[in-house]
C-alpha cells in the first residue's frame, strides 16, 4: 500500500494506492471522495457541485454518520463527525487509518468518544471500517452510517438486490412501515428507506453490471435516491444529478448502540 498526502480542491486529502487501484480520502471528515479499482473505472459519486471550504459536508463518496442518523435526535442533521477534520494516523498492515477523538461538547453531545476508520484496499475491493470506543466515564449511545454514494451510468437502470424479506421504515412516506416483497429495489421518485437486520450481501445492478455490497456490524442498510423533484432543492447537487447516483448505506439507525465505558462497536462496509 502507497499513501502520499496530497490537495484536491483545496483539501487536505490522502491518496491510497494498492494493486493498481486508488482511493482518495479527505481528512475533513475522513471522507472516501473517489475509489477507483485497477479496471480503473470511477465507482463513487462526487457531485461536481459539492462545497469544499473545510466545514460543510462534501455531498458524494463515503461521508461517515455519527454520532446521530439523519434527524432522529437533537444534533445536527447526520452528527458532525462529517463536517470535522480528522487525523491521518498511518498504515497500520494493509489499511490506512484515521482518527477523531476528543468529545461532542460543542455540538451538544457530551461524550468523550474515540473514533477511527480504517480503510482498506485491493485490486477489486474496497473495505471502509468505522470503531467507535466510548473514552468517558457514563454510558453512551450513537447512530452511524457510512453514507455510500455509488455512481451510476442511468438510476433508471439501476437496482439493488439482497433485501427481499427485509422490513423497512419508508422515510419519503412519513416513516411508515413495510416489508420488502420484490427482489429488486428499484428507484422511482424519491427512494429513502431504513432496511433492518440486514445480513444477505447486497448488490447494486447498473445496466448490465454488477457491484457486491457486504456488510458487518452495522445492523441496517439505507437505500437513498432524492429523485428529480428533491433533487432540484439540493444546492449542492446539479439538476441531473439524481440519475447518476444510488446511496447504499451501511447503518445503525433503528436501534442505537450503547457503550459503557471503556467499551468498543466497530461495523464495516465493503465494495467489490
Ligand atoms: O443532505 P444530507 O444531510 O447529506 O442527507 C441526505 C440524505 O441522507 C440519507 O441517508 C437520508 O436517509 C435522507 O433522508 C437524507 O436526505
Amino acid at each position: 500500500m502507497q499513501i502520499e498526502p496530497i490537495t484536491f480542491r483545496d483539501t487536505s486529502c490522502i491518496r491510497i494506492q494498492a494493486e493498481g487501484a486508488t482511493a482518495l480520502v479527505a481528512l475533513h471528515g475522513a471522507q472516501v471522495l473517489s475509489w477507483t479499482p485497477a479496471d480503473g473505472r470511477e465507482r463513487l459519486f462526487l457531485s461536481e457541485r459539492a462545497v469544499f471550504d473545510g466545514r460543510a459536508a462534501i455531498r458524494g463518496g463515503i461521508p461517515v454518520i455519527f454520532p446521530q442518523f439523519g434527524e432522529r435526535g437533537p444534533l445536527q442533521k447526520h452528527g458532525f463527525a462529517r463536517s470535522r477534520e480528522w487525523r491521518f494516523e498511518g498504515a497500520e498492515g494493509d489499511e490506512a487509518v484515521f482518527a477523531l477523538a476528543g468529545d461532542g461538547r460543542d455540538a451538544g453531545w457530551p461524550h468523550s468518544f474515540r473514533a477511527r476508520l480504517r480503510i482498506g484496499l485491493t485490486a477489486t475491493r474496497l473495505t471502509v471500517a468505522l470503531e467507535i470506543e466510548n473514552t468517558g466515564a457514563a454510558p453512551l449511545a450513537f447512530t452511524a452510517a457510512l453514507h455510500t454514494y455509488l455512481r451510476v451510468d442511468d438510476i433508471a437502470q439501476a437496482a439493488i438486490e439482497g433485501l427481499q424479506g427485509c422490513d423497512y421504515e419508508d422515510s419519503a412516506n412519513g416513516g411508515t412501515l413495510h416489508r420488502q416483497h420484490d427482489y429488486e429495489v428499484t428507484f422511482e421518485g424519491e427512494t429513502d428507506r431504513i432496511y433492518n437486520d440486514v445480513v444477505a450481501p447486497l448488490a447494486l445492478i447498473d445496466g448490465d453490471r454488477s457491484l457486491a455490497i457486504e456488510q458487518d456490524g452495522f445492523g441496517d442498510a439505507v437505500v437513498w435516491n432524492p429523485g428529480e423533484h428533491l433533487c432540484a432543492r439540493i444546492a449542492d447537487l446539479a439538476p441531473d444529478d439524481w440519475r447518476r447516483f444510488a446511496c447504499v448505506e451501511a447503518g445503525q439507525v433503528l436501534q442505537a448502540a450503547v457503550l459503557a465505558p471503556g467499551e468498543r462497536w466497530s461495523g464495516s462496509q465493503t465494495l467489490e
